[in-house]
């Protein structure tokens, strides 16, 4: 069970959380957990600030006093000795102080600061469970067999880890019984040593590899929306919840920008075919989103619509690309100088991709929807592809119409009766 950083944002939301692992007492959960509510965002900030702000004024940095004043209001409220954070604490004051020293952050260093938030969020939740007697175990990541690459910021995390994490945790319950409670977003790079994390929302990826890792019958990603929505709510309110979805769509979902999951989470749950459920941890009545490996498609139009924006679009016009394979592997500045000595080249930014993910068996359907949509919005789509993925057709438009379109699509998608007419068709067909 996978409980993301609004799910343990406070005191009285680790008690519900707590009483959410309790109402199922006869399962052997392994609990992950994010970091207190927006903790990672905060430690980014003051580290940021600790660069440039001399070692003696590290104690004003606002964002440190509100991680400090979090913690130890936390730890109080829930009647813990404060000795469970204090060595964190200390340790992460001492550390800000390093880099105002040193007026300078490296993206290791920046790991490394970060990893308190989850390191300290675990150690505070396994006291509490400990505190009302059910026995727990607060575990590092980065201790306990997360192996990754060395790509702070954004590591993959390397075959090892499925063996060695289940080594441990089968050993640590034989040995002990207790339920794990590890940090999410954390793991340890295989040539430094040092600790890594698995990029943002990295969380949702720590539970899936522990899920294939243990072969566990189902992973639960708990959220504070119900489940994943036809489109951002933030976007447009009326996003309702997709109750089932494959793996391929939710990766693709993921991988387009829906922040919901973590783009590569999907993978360890696909390939050990681990249901994954995406509950609400403030409404844990609503049944959520299963995602399975396959699921009934005749009846799917569209499953959702994702946003994607501030993307930049290379248009390349050329005759004289047949055989020049290769040029995009080169990095990425170069590209254009390169791209420009075969073709004519225009840098087209603050564009938007709109996803649509749905049943491509459709895709006739679903475009002449879409463009009827967006014709009658007067938006004029710049480029549209439908790729590999069976899955999704992406749209490129123009970054201010973007959220119009969304708002148009959803309505026309959801709101109006777009599946009737499918099961029309359906009932020609038979
Ligand atoms: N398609 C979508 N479905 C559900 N939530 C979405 C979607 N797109 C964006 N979101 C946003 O993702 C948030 C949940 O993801 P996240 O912040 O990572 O949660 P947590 O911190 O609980 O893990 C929601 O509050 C919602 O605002
Ligand atoms: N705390 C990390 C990892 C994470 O997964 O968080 P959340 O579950 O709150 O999205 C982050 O903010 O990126």
């Amino acid at each position: 069970m996978k409980f993301g950083g609004s799910s343990v944002s406070s005191a009285a939301r680790m008690r519900e959380v707590a009483g959410l692992i309790l109402a199922f007492p006869e399962e052997r959960p392994v609990v992950v957990l994010s970091a207190m509510g927006k903790t990672t965002n905060l430690l980014l900030l003051a580290g940021e600030k600790a660069v440039g702000c001399g070692v003696i004024r590290v104690s004003e940095i606002e964002e440190w006093n509100l991680i400090k004043d979090l913690h130890i209001k936390t730890v109080e409220e829930l009647a813990l000795p404060r000795s469970v954070i204090h060595t964190m604490l200390d340790e992460l004051e001492q550390l800000l102080k390093g880099i105002a020293m040193m007026k300078e952050l490296t993206l290791r260093t920046t790991d490394y600061l970060v990893s308190f938030g989850e390191c300290m969020s675990t150690r505070i939740f396994a006291a509490y469970l400990n505190k009302i007697g059910v026995k727990a175990r607060q575990l590092d990541a980065f201790d306990i067999g997360f192996i990754t690459t060395d790509d702070f910021g954004n590591a993959d995390i390397l075959e090892a880890t499925y063996p060695a994490v289940a080594k441990r945790l089968h050993g640590d319950w034989i040995r002990d019984p207790a339920i794990p409670i590890v940090t999410g977003f954390l793991g340890k790079g295989w040539k430094s040593g040092a600790v890594t994390t698995l990029g943002r929302g990295g969380s949702d990826l720590t539970a899936t590899t522990i899920g294939k890792a243990l072969g566990l019958r189902e992973i639960q990603v708990w959220k504070d929306v119900d489940g994943v929505l036809t489109c951002d709510p933030n976007i447009y309110p009326n996003a309702t919840t997709v109750p089932y979805l494959t793996f391929e769509e939710a990766a693709e979902l993921a991988y387009f920008g829906a922040q919901v999951l973590h783009p590569q989470s999907m993978r360890p749950a696909r390939e050990g075919d681990i249901p994954v459920r995406v509950k609400n941890s403030y409404n844990p009545k609503a049944p959520g989103t299963l995602i399975t490996k396959q699921r009934k498609m005749d009846k799917v139009v569209l499953t959702s619509i994702v946003l994607k924006s501030n993307v930049t679009m290379l248009d390349i016009v050329s005759t004289r690309m047949l055989g020049q394979f290769g040029f995009l592997a080169k990095e990425l500045d170069h590209v254009v100088e390169e791209l420009e000595k075969i073709a004519v080249v225009h840098l087209l930014q603050q564009r938007a991709i709109i996803s649509l993910i749905g049943n491509v068996r459709r895709s006739s359907l679903i475009l002449e929807k879409a463009f009827q949509v967006l014709r009658k919005s007067g938006v004029n789509v710049q480029m549209i592809s439908q790729g590999a993925s069976k899955v999704n057709m992406s749209l490129i438009v123009h970054d201010s119409e973007a959220k119009q379109c969304i708002k148009a699509l959803h309505q026309a998608f959801f709101e109006d009766d777009v599946l009737t007419e499918v099961e029309e068709e359906a009932l020609h067909m038979s």
